[in-house]
């Protein structure tokens, strides 16, 4: 016997027979969850109603906090204790109507035993599923097993079978017969330069500058370093401070050099005087200051791409950073000077940057920038959230739609480009977005993943369609109109394929001048991400 104090150690109580627990991960930020808290209710009580009818119960793991207005788990330790309260061996789903931190939840879906099964509205009222997705990529990143299922209310037959398959099997398979690896490729012009620039990447190495890693638990998207640095690829750590601080030794004549050239170029600036609901100058401003210190920062570090995180400490304390990284990732951008003003940063270039310092789309933004310039074409490249979809005619049109800002190339040019207030309930300092509709044309679309301990990528082929203007307002109207929307047709891939098989919140996309170029285009980046290490896949109609 010793004097110690031994921890006392709770057993997790017993699984209730035919009983689902149910959980709901949300976000950090209060205001996103009270506002999604009704929306969530009724997916909830949607999946319920379907359990029921196959014969099981739902109990919600934990409760409704009246005093927050909301039900969701908002922080990684409050999910560690609800996990406390949860049978290791239970069905459990994790119901998700809003945008939510994966890492909430992630240390309860680590140790559970029993089967996982991931659900979200089919809807764009909130980004309900774009945190499916990114659960679903953190969670294959962490190698724990899981299944998903989408659905409008849980009535539609696909949803019950799937629901009930999964009750009684513990999985749902989804066909993802559209995904192939890449087969070895005939030595031609394209396999050369994208093996050429793999080499060229290894003996010189890129680095990509992150100012603070992880954002909004995004877990999937932090790829260490014994993953990135054999492909050539370092990381150079920034703190969000630094460019503050930086943000302030640029003068006001310099942020008033880049709102007039942008004035000048067409681009509009839906202005207001209400700081707390409008976009105002002086968001502005303190935006466009924050882009010649991005610039200033890249040069000092030479860094070959960016990502600022914006969404912890920075939404505190300025306006949101959106504005900065659509510019960083047109070529044609307002010019920044040195701070001696002797020359001219990264002129003529983009400067890739990877919203919300999603590490995946580092890699391929890097490798899309060297590639595209290498052929002659234009580099810029986003990504977008794989926000929501719906049919129209024959087509299923994807909603891509970022929370921010695209290149203004995207849109058709500044002059067909926009700024709005970002919404309140996520950017309570303001700032304007660079949104605009995406123009039609070809694209190749992308998506860099970890996957059993290693980098793998997906990737095909894509056409932007133009809708009447009237279908463009209603698809605005139901998800957040403020942010830039791409009308995507994905080649060959269907709309559950899609969300089956994506292992992230993310996708990146890129135009080529017209399809045989972007088939082209497609080759080469499939050659060099294969000669960097990186597992490819090819995902629906590609000819390669
Ligand atoms: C502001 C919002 O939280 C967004 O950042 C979120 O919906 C995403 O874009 C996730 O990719």
């Amino acid at each position: 016997m010793s004097n110690y104090t031994m921890p006392v150690l709770v057993d997790p109580p017993a699984a209730a027979p035919r009983t689902v627990y149910t959980v709901a991960s949300g976000d950090l930020r209060p205001a996103a969850n009270v506002t999604g808290w009704p929306t969530q209710q009724r997916l909830e009580a949607d999946l319920a109603d379907a359990v029921t009818a196959l014969g099981w119960r739902t109990r919600r793991a934990h409760p409704v906090d009246a005093g927050a207005g909301h039900g969701f788990i908002d922080s990684q330790r409050a999910g560690i204790e609800v996990f406390q309260g949860i049978p290791v061996d239970a069905p459990l789903v994790v119901v998700e109507a809003v945008w939510q931190y994966s890492h909430h939840v992630l240390a309860g879906l680590r140790a559970h035993r029993g089967p996982i099964l991931l659900v979200a509205n089919w809807s764009g009222e909130f980004p309900g599923l774009v945190g499916l997705l990114n659960l679903a990529g953190s969670l294959t990143k962490a190698g724990v097993r899981y299944s998903a299922l989408w659905s409008e209310d849980f009535t539609d037959e696909w949803a019950r079978d799937g629901l009930k398959a999964w009750l009684e099997t513990g999985e749902v398979v989804h066909d993802e017969s559209h995904v192939r690896d890449l087969p070895p490729l005939p030595p031609d012009p394209e396999v050369a330069l994208g093996v050429a620039l793999a080499r060229q990447l290894r003996r010189r190495p890129a680095v990509v500058g992150v100012f603070d890693e992880g954002c909004m638990g995004m877990y999937n998207a932090i790829i260490d370093d014994e993953l990135l640095n054999p492909l050539g690829i370092y990381k150079e750590r920034l703190s969000q401070s630094a460019l503050v601080a930086e943000m302030s030794r640029v003068s006001d004549a310099e942020a008033h050099a880049v709102r007039a050239w942008l004035d000048a170029a067409g681009m509009t600036f839906h202005t207001g005087t209400d700081e707390a609901t409008e976009l105002t100058d002086a968001q502005l401003h303190s935006q466009f200051k924050m882009y010649v210190a991005a610039l200033r920062i890249a040069d000092d570090f030479g860094l070959d791409a960016v990502g600022i995180q914006y969404q912890q400490g920075l939404k505190d304390t300025v306006p949101a950073s959106d504005l900065a990284e659509g510019l960083l990732n047109d070529v044609s951008r307002p010019p920044v000077t040195s701070r001696d003003g002797t020359r001219e940063l990264y002129a003529g270039r983009a400067l890739p940057h990877f919203n919300e310092v999603d590490e995946g789309v580092a890699v391929d933004s890097l490798v899309t920038n060297r590639i595209w310039t290498a052929m002659g074409m234009d580099p810029a490249t986003t990504l977008h959230d794989i926000r929501w979809g719906e049919s129209y005619g024959t087509d299923f049109v994807w909603v891509f739609e970022i929370s921010g800002s695209v290149p203004a190339s995207h849109n058709g040019g500044y002059d067909r480009s926009y700024s709005m207030r970002q919404p309140p309930m996520y950017f309570p300092l303001g700032g304007g977005t660079l949104s605009g509709v995406s123009r039609p044309g070809e694209i190749v679309w992308s998506r860099i993943f970890i996957m059993d301990g290693v980098l793998h990528a997906d990737l095909g082929r894509g056409t932007v369609v133009e809708l009447p203007a009237a279908e463009t307002r209603r698809r605005l109207r139901a998800t957040t109109p403020q942010w830039p929307i791409m009308h995507a047709v994905l080649h060959g891939v269907g709309r559950d394929q899609l969300m089956a098989r994506h292992k992230a919140n993310h996708v990146n996309v890129v135009y080529a001048d017209d399809a045989p170029a972007a088939d082209r285009a497609l080759r080469v980046k499939a050659a060099m991400l294969d000669a960097m290490g990186v597992r490819v896949h090819l995902c629906g109609d590609v000819a390669l």
